[in-house]
């Protein structure tokens, strides 16, 4: 039988666990009969990117990201490109992507559902020409994700405390967002952009959101009290914001939006810096992932 050829490319440093094991953990899991196993550790950011183009060329049929969010976005877009099969083993601080997906976080439970290569196709979505797979964001949302990557400590523990501390100073900002042609003109503190529900760890901005829809959730979070965070997060981890007033939920193919000024936007928890005008269009059923 002719084996599927499957690249796994590790990114030492996502949700600050040790990697070093992990080839030989796949190698003792993973079906040998369906898959010929080949390992790649990224060295820098943007390599995981690199690899997965450069793997595209070769004759590998798989690439399975061993991170989290930030890793799956170098990734898919070389995986798109190329036609082949994306997979997770999730590794990240946060993993929403692979949560929604229903891809076990135990390592061995998630070589399991590769060695099963039930294949699906997903929606991905572009924002200013950037892809994203699991959500994007401006507001306090992309304001905390900038101030993490500036900080050493990964894992749950730095977000939480790096987030509660943020929190206190943070000024929402007002945004034209056009959502197919129909205006909304809100103040908020938080506009997420969701492809899936959640933006990791189980917190869900987005409760209803599918991959499948061909449809983005455009989650604008109110400008509130400080005290009513406590109220936000119980919905959040009950995945009940879309019955919260809390935050709005509208949902849209192609969406354009006006801030006050140019600031920082997260794609998949990454920030970058762009203009006043942001534009988003979904990418209906374009990738094909490893899934339950
Ligand atoms: N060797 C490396 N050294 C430093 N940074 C790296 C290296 N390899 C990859 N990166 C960068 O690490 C960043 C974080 O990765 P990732 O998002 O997967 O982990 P995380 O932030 O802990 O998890 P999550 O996104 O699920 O919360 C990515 O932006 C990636 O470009």
């Amino acid at each position: 039988m002719v084996k599927i050829n499957i690249l796994f490319i590790i990114n030492p440093i996502s949700g600050g666990k040790k990697k070093q094991k992990i080839p030989s953990v796949i190698d003792r899991h993973l079906d040998k009969e369906k898959f010929s196993p080949n390992f790649s550790f990224t060295e820098y950011i943007g390599h995981a990117a690199e690899i997965a183009e450069e793997a595209g060329n070769k004759n590998f049929d798989v690439i399975i990201a061993v991170g989290g969010d930030g890793t799956i976005n170098e990734i898919a877009p070389k995986v798109i490109q190329t036609g082949k099969v994306l997979g997770i083993i999730p590794f990240g601080s946060g993993n929403g992507l692979a949560r929604f997906l229903k891809i076990p976080m135990n390592t061995i439970k998630a070589i399991e559902l590769i060695n099963d290569f039930n294949v699906k196709l997903i929606d991905t979505a572009i924002l200013n020409n950037k892809p994203f797979f699991n959500m994007a964001g401006m507001g306090f949302d992309a304001h905390i994700s900038s101030v993490f990557a500036n900080n050493k400590s990964r894992g749950l523990k730095g977000y939480v405390e790096m987030g509660l501390k943020e929190m206190t100073s943070y000024q929402s900002q007002t945004y034209d967002i056009e959502i197919d042609g129909v205006l909304y003109k809100r103040k908020a503190y938080v506009v997420s952009i969701a492809n899936s529900s959640q933006y990791g760890n189980n917190v869900h901005i987005s409760p209803k959101s599918s991959l499948t829809d061909g449809l983005l959730d455009i989650c604008i979070v109110k400008p509130f009290p400080l005290y009513k965070i406590v109220v936000l997060a119980y919905h959040m981890l009950r995945a009940t914001t879309d019955k919260s007033e809390m935050v709005e939920i509208i949902r849209g193919k192609q969406i354009k939006i006006t801030r006050e000024k140019e600031d920082s936007i997260h794609l998949d928890g990454e920030p970058f810096l762009m203009g006043k005008d942001i534009n988003i269009d979904i990418v209906p059923l374009s990738l094909n992932i490893i899934a339950k």
